[in-house]
């Protein structure tokens, strides 16, 4: 057994998303977002499920923040529902959803806990996605207006701000594949999509600089990891492509100003033009005071002429795979770190997402999750592994706190250190709820 310890200012927390938690829909003004629309659509989410009442945190944020008081943790990661704030994305301002925002973090800081907020988590007003959502600029000029109003309106409450939740997903995700949120399936669409959002980021970030705002701002890309079948270029490429459209495809104009080259000329031989203005380019490179990483699962990946949009497919290993199905491989982890530091160089880095879905139910008021315990530990060290060489680690956010709404999946998957029974709402602590509190409180585990 080795002690895995962590560095003393290291930041410990939980992290959720308004569509997946809040519920109250129809409640405290809020207007509709794209999931609604897109959940009760027949056929886009399992069992047809919806964000309606999830886990009405909307009503019991408060059993939540004393979850969190109980867990020990230095920060939660929330987001905040647009529509909340602007029911129609833009114009009147909806006092009652700020007002829950303000109950939020005030219930956040009398405990000590710090409020990281993500801006958007893929819950985009309804009526700007009716006027073409993010594949039209005027959406890019809508969020800055409601970032700024949320910048000024929690000035010196919350200090550490996320633009964007994985990129990837809102763009890719989400009208490429179109298994999320509004569901196209069109890669120009996907890749303009792509260039608006960075573009948001980047105006995000000006205004945030302009603005003066006391804290620290930054975005959280989705990775995975691609090791290469065999020691062939051509195996090595075609992991290269699809590590890349996760990574350099985000991070190399926000960190250098421009696009990846090998990534554009391979979008370009499948017919994808980018519509890039002048001043674009400036726009998205503005300097970050940190960097999220989400990272779940990787794979092993051989080159194989036409599969897919890469020309790659998977190597079945027979890694253990979570419930959701996605391998375990805690190497990718530390392989997405040290390339990012390789890259970028020294930004300070959060994790953002990291967890796991398991869907053991209660039994006598227990919850065995030990799948989970292992998935903490193998990353965990994965994650130390990184720091040890020299990975700029500042602290790591576990998803999630509780189950919740796991989009095209429904309740089906269960992804929190806190089990959710979706008929009662009653919360009940995880067998990974105590080894993760025990970890906060050493600051270190036995692996
Ligand atoms: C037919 C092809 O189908 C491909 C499905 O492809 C994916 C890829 C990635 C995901 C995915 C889900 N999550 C967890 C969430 N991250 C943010 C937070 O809200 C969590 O709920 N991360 N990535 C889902 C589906």
């Amino acid at each position: 057994m080795a002690i895995i310890q962590f560095p003393k200012d290291m930041k410990w927390g939980t992290a959720t998303a308004s569509y997946q938690i809040e519920g109250a829909a129809n409640e405290g003004g809020r207007g509709v977002s794209i999931w609604d629309t897109f959940s009760k659509t027949p056929g886009n989410v399992v069992n047809g499920d919806n964000g309606d009442v999830a886990c009405d945190s909307y009503h019991r944020y408060e059993e939540d923040v004393e979850l969190m008081k109980d867990l020990g943790i230095d920060v939660y990661r929330f987001s905040v529902s647009w529509t909340r704030i602007f029911p129609n994305g833009t114009g009147e301002v909806n006092q009652e959803g700020l007002d829950y925002y303000h109950r939020l973090v005030d219930k956040l800081l009398e405990n000590g806990i710090e409020p990281m907020c993500t801006l958007y988590h893929w819950d985009l007003p309804q009526a700007l996605q009716d006027k073409g959502g993010w594949h039209n600029r005027e959406t890019i000029d809508a969020f800055v207006d409601y970032a700024e109003l949320m910048f000024k309106e929690f000035s010196g409450k919350i200090k550490k701000w996320l633009t964007l939740n994985e990129p990837w997903c809102i763009s890719f995700l989400s009208n490429y594949i179109g298994v999320h949120a509004p569901g196209n399936q069109d890669l120009q669409l996907a890749t303009q999509i792509s260039h608006h959002l960075l573009v948001t980021h980047g105006k995000t970030v000006q205004k945030f600089r302009e603005l003066a705002v006391d804290g620290e701002i930054g975005f959280a890309p989705n990775t995975t990891w691609l090791e290469p079948y065999s020691n062939r270029q051509e195996d090595i490429d075609a992991c290269n492509r699809e590590i890349g459209w996760y990574i350099e495809w985000f991070m190399d104009p926000v960190f250098k100003g421009t696009y990846p080259d090998f990534m554009v000329d391979w979008f370009k031989k499948k017919g994808v033009e980018l519509d890039i203005q002048d001043g674009d380019m400036e726009t998205i490179n503005q300097p970050v005071d940190f960097l999220g990483i989400n990272y779940y699962t990787g794979h092993i990946g051989r080159y194989k002429e036409n599969e897919g949009l890469l020309d790659w497919e998977m190597v079945e290993m027979n890694y253990d795979r979570t419930d959701i199905g996605w391998p375990i491989f805690p190497e990718g982890f530390y392989q997405v770190l040290t390339r990012i530091k390789d890259s970028y160089g020294d930004i300070p880095i959060y994790i953002t997402e990291n967890g796991s879905c398991y869907n053991d139910e209660p039994e006598n008021g227990r919850v065995k999750d030990s799948g989970r315990i292992n998935y903490l530990e193998q990353h965990l060290t994965a994650l130390s592994r990184a720091i040890e060489s020299g990975v700029n680690i500042k602290g790591y956010i576990t998803w999630s706190l509780m189950d919740n709404f796991e989009w095209a999946e429904g309740y089906t998957m269960r992804f929190g250190i806190v089990h959710v029974n979706y008929r009662t709402l009653e919360r009940t602590k995880k067998d990974s709820f105590y080894w993760y509190k025990q970890t906060i409180e050493n600051n270190w585990f036995e692996n």
